[in-house]
């Protein structure tokens, strides 16, 4: 039986979100608002009805209602309120620091300039720190079900924001998609200066988080579920210290997990692995982060010790100052203690 005094300690418990993609935290509301202002058809009637519509057999069916949602993001003020309404949503998780994805391609490919997106998002984020105290650092996505050149020219799009974006990701459709094609790419980011971190493991195999590793040479692992698949695997993940972002709801609503009873997530803690949690694409997965934490309590047996671990994991694994993260985890252990 769960303990009835988690509920309220993650709920005031400090910690920071790593894997959100800003465009999945579109909630159907402000979808119907934007659509409205924008006068772009959805081919819903209501609220209800798009909620519906989010029943999901693997990655890709959801990847297509994920893209479609985009289509009503069109102008900054649009990309403004979409990361504003977030981080309205993650501090009330009491959410202290995010580093959210953004998959520029979803927009440039239907004419929205890269500008409108990058100043729509950053000045939603200066807006959110400015009301809510949430800090925050944007991470640009290349689409890896699209060719090694439109990352390269997304890439080249980006130079003028490269001051105000931390790092680029991988996302999208995972199998037939490894890392290896995105080589050059991620080489070219770190030769910027930008962090790498990439989806690996959520649905391809072991060997793509290898590459992960080895080719992308990534400082941070989103996902990862299938690295438990190797145990050599494993044991080079725990000697890194490498960070995994997971994201239970997430796996448990694409079918990656059948039952969250199941979740890798304890087994990870125990096998030395540097996880976090995090919500992914919240609005299309059912839960914020704390539903994220809270699902592993009710139903993996998550124990308050470990959801504290998880949060300073969360700090640790993040890309702030070091003097930065510190001042963060003493405030977890002060919240704790
Ligand atoms: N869970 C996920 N995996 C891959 N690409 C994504 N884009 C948005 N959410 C994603
Ligand atoms: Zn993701």
């Amino acid at each position: 039986m769960t303990d009835a005094t988690l509920a309220p300690f993650i709920a005031g418990l400090p910690k920071a979100e790593l894997h959100l993609h800003i465009e999945g935290s579109l909630e159907p509301e402000l979808m119907f608002e934007l659509a409205r202002r924008n006068r772009v058809d959805i081919p819903f009637d209501s609220v209800e009805a798009v909620r519906a519509a989010y029943s999901f057999s693997n990655l890709q069916d959801f990847l297509d209602i994920y893209y479609a949602g985009a289509n009503v993001l069109l102008t900054e003020q649009d990309f403004h309120d979409l990361a504003l309404a977030y981080f309205r949503r993650s501090a009330a998780d009491s959410v202290r620091h995010a580093e959210i994805f953004f998959d520029p391609q979803t927009h440039t490919d239907r004419g929205v300039p890269f500008q409108v997106v990058a100043d729509g998002l950053l000045s939603g984020m200066a807006a959110a720190e400015a009301e809510q105290g949430v800090t925050s650092r944007l991470i640009l996505c290349f689409l890896r079900h699209l060719d090694e050149d439109a990352a390269f020219a997304t890439l080249k799009m980006a130079e003028p924001w490269l001051d105000r974006i931390i790092g680029v990701g991988l996302d999208s459709s995972e199998v037939g998609h490894p890392p290896s094609k995105f080589q050059r790419v991620f080489d070219a980011a770190g030769s910027l200066g930008l962090k790498r971190v990439a989806h690996a493991g959520e649905e391809g195999p072991p060997d793509y988080v290898w590459q992960a590793l080895d080719l992308l040479k990534i400082d941070r692992m989103d996902h990862g579920n299938r690295s438990m698949e190797d145990p050599a695997l494993v044991a080079r993940l725990a000697s890194e210290g490498m960070t995994l972002t997971v994201c239970p709801l997430s796996n448990h609503k694409l079918c990656v997990v059948d039952d969250l009873a199941d979740h890798p997530l304890p087994s990870m803690l125990a096998e030395g692995l540097h996880v976090t949690l995090n919500s992914d694409d919240p609005a299309y997965f059912g839960g914020y982060v704390n539903a994220n934490y809270q699902a592993l309590a009710d139903q993996a047996g998550l124990t308050r010790d470990q959801i504290v671990q998880v949060a300073v994991n969360s700090f640790e694994g993040s890309f702030l100052p070091e003097a930065d993260k510190a001042a963060r985890i003493a405030e977890v252990q002060a919240y704790a203690a």
